[in-house]
Parts: structure tokens; C-alpha cells; sequence
């Protein structure tokens, strides 16, 4: 899908924003502090009504104003177009707007519009806790498994009420062993969507991974979040005690991770913070090629602060990738000369100077 139109209002110190972007590249550039980043996390706050800055709403609303505000026009994969319109006021309520009906489900706005976020924070989805891959891996499933989210939320629930169940003092035998089923049912549903899922994307992370950089030997692979030779049921069996004293369920896809490694070791044990981030990208835009694939779908990718950590070979190599994509790209730097890349002809390339709060166009290259 491609942004065709959009304007945001009370977005920190951005001025109200209205913008026709490029279909495919689009470039800011502008001082520190000038709004690139709010500019950036005005899309992701129109595809997920949140920021990727904070878990709380309230700092992104303007200080003077009550909420904030972003409508897009948008086209989609098979070329329909959708208005789309979603707010936050400071109690967080939220309000969501496809085609002028109200829409109470995020996951039917997420499906509209899939959005990667590379920025210098992405480094912590090889860095940070299991629970960060976890959500990439699912926002991969997500997108190209409709009927995930029914899963996901019977997984949800079930795990819930064998937790509260683990906590009583006297456990109610015939309860536990019918949420026990439940539990195992759409563990092994989920299970099986992930490792289709990372089967898949496997090849095309290779693939574009060896278009940024080469890192030989280096191996994504997949934990399900349980003993990979016992069934979870025979699991959950043996380890009843332990769930017991700790009051939660220790094995099953609530614990599932992705594992890179070079070797024997960890990615983040050894590589650089740019090599890193180089993978990550990897990881991004490969499910990218994979939604499209399977979908026919794009996402929109955002690039906040294009060179942190990336020397003008790799950025060089990054700009290729993102290209050959095929897909709406905002990329934003301090300097318009290190967003320069050598585009091809026939893309057409939009420029932005953000200033103060203000965005306007400096130039389009068709
Ligand atoms: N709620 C808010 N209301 C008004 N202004 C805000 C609010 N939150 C942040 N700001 C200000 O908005 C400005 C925009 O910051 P932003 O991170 O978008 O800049 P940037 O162009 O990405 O900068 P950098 O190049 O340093 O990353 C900052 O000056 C910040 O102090």
C-alpha cells in the first residue's frame, strides 16, 4: 500500500502536516530537533495508534493540544483507495476511522497498513529481551496468516487461566487438565504458523543479507519455547510443581525466540553495532519481500537517521535494497547530501526540509 495523502495535527512540535509523499522514496532532512523523527512517528501512529517512542501516548500530543490527529489516504495492494483517520486525546482514547466508519479492532488497522521502523534503537531486537523477537517473528505471521489472530487470542486466554489456576492453593484437577488442552491446542497452532513462517523467511534473510554485508556462517534459527522432542502436554506434565511455585506456566510459545548466531556464538556477542544494525535491516526487509510475495501487499518502511552507525558503503548498500523493494520509503538525516544516493532514473524521489516544526518540499526527481 502507498500513502498517497497525509495530514497530522498535534504531533509534538510539528506544525499541522499536509503532504502528498512520493509513492516510493521520500527524504527529510533538517536539524536536530527540527521534527523528522515526529514526522516519522506521525505514520507509525496512523498504521499502530502508538508511538515507537514511548508506551504512553501523552508525550507525543503537542503540549498545548488535546490530542493527536493523522488521516491518510492510501492505496491499496489491489487499488482501492482508503481513507484512514485515527486520533489519541490524553486519556489515550482512541478512535479509528476506515472510509468514515468507526473501527474498534487494531489488528484490522494494522493489517492496512504494515509498517518497519529502522532506526538506531533497532539493534535491540538482536539486544533485547526474547519478547522483541517474539514480535517481529508475529508481525511476519500476522501479516500473512489470516486466521492468527483467533489463535493468538485462545493462546492468550488459555495461558491466563492456567496461571490463575496455578496460583490457588488447591488446584481444581478437571479445570487445569481442560485449560491444559486449550493451551496445548493453540500453542501447537501457533507453534506451526511460527516455523512455517521462519522457514520461509530463512532463504530470503540469506539472500538479502548477503546484499549489505558478509558475514559467512551466520545462522537465524527457531526456538518454539519447549523441549523440541516432548509434546507440551508431556511437558507441562513434568514440570506441574515448578508452575506451581513460581504461580505461571514456564514452557510454551509465551517463551519462544529467534536465535542468531556465527558459530557458536551470539550476534550480539561479537558483531559491531553497524554490523548489527545491518542485520537487522536484513531481517526487516526481508519480511518485506515475504509479505510481498505471499501477499502482493507493501509495507512502508521508515528510516529514522539513515548514517547513525552506517559508513557511505553500507548506507549505499541499505539505499539499494530498500529501492529494489519496490515500496514507499521515508528516510530522514541531518544532511541532505548523505540521503544523496545514486536513485535510478525512473524512481520518483521526493526531498522535505523540515524546519522548526515545518515540512516543505525541496524537490522531486521523477
Ligand atoms: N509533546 C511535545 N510538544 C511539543 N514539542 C515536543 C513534544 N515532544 C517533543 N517535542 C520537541 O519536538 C522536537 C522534535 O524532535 P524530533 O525528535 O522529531 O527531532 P529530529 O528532527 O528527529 O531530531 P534529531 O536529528 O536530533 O533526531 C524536539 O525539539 C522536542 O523537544
Amino acid at each position: 500500500m502507498t500513502i498517497r495523502h497525509l495530514t497530522a495535527t498535534g504531533v509534538r512540535n510539528l506544525a499541522p502536516v499536509a503532504l502528498d509523499p512520493s509513492p516510493r522514496i521520500n527524504l527529510l532532512y533538517g536539524c536536530n530537533g527540527s521534527g523528522k523523527t515526529s514526522f516519522l512517528e506521525a505514520i507509525y501512529f496512523l498504521a499502530l495508534a502508538r508511538s515507537f517512542r514511548s508506551a504512553r501516548i501523552q508525550p507525543m500530543i503537542q503540549q498545548d493540544q488535546e490530542q493527536v490527529l493523522a488521516f491518510a489516504r492510501i492505496t491499496t495492494a489491489s487499488g482501492d483507495e482508503l481513507g484512514i483517520g485515527v486520533s489519541r486525546n490524553r486519556q489515550a482514547d482512541i478512535q479509528i476511522r476506515i472510509n468514515g466508519e468507526n473501527i474498534r479492532s487494531m489488528a484490522e488497522l494494522a493489517r492496512h497498513l504494515p509498517v518497519q521502523l529502522i532506526n538506531p534503537e533497532s539493534f535491540r531486537l538482536l539486544e533485547g529481551a526474547p519478547k522483541i523477537r517474539r514480535q517481529f517473528l508475529d508481525w511476519g505471521v500476522f501479516h500473512v496468516e489470516h486466521s492468527f489472530m483467533h489463535w493468538w487470542q485462545r493462546l492468550q486466554h488459555s495461558l491466563k487461566q492456567r496461571n490463575s489456576l496455578l496460583r490457588h492453593a488447591i488446584i481444581d484437577d478437571q479445570s487445569l487438565q481442560a485449560w491444559n488442552l486449550e493451551f496445548c491446542a493453540a500453542s501447537e497452532q501457533i507453534d506451526q504458523f511460527r516455523q512455517d513462517y521462519i522457514r520461509r523467511l530463512k532463504p530470503v534473510f540469506t539472500r538479502t543479507l548477503s546484499g549489505l554485508i558478509d558475514l559467512p556462517g551466520l545462522s537465524l534459527s527457531y526456538y518454539r519455547g519447549w523441549d523440541k522432542d516432548k509434546s507440551l502436554q508431556q511437558v507441562l506434565d513434568d514440570s506441574i510443581q515448578r508452575d506451581r511455585q513460581l504461580g505461571h506456566t514456564q514452557a510454551g510459545p509465551q517463551r519462544a525466540d529467534l536465535r542468531l548466531r556465527i558459530g557458536q556464538q551470539n550476534v550480539m556477542d561479537i558483531l559491531s553495532r553497524g554490523q548489527q544494525k545491518l542485520v537487522v535491516c536484513a531481517l526487516k526487509i526481508a519480511q518485506g519481500h515475504l509479505l510481498a510475495e505471499s501477499m502482493g501487499q507493501q509495507c512502508v518502511y521508515l528510516v529514522d537517521d539513515l548514517t547513525a552507525e552506517l559508513d557511505p558503503t553500507h548506507r549505499k548498500a541499505l539505499c539499494c535494497l530498500l529501492e529494489q523493494l519496490d515500496c514507499q520509503v521515508f528516510i530522514t538525516g541531518t544532511d541532505p547530501d548523505s540521503l544523496n544516493h545514486d536513485w535510478r532514473k525512473d524512481t520518483p524521489v521526493s526531498m522535505f526540509h523540515v524546519e522548526h516544526g515545518h515540512i516543505k518540499e525541496s524537490g522531486v526527481t521523477e
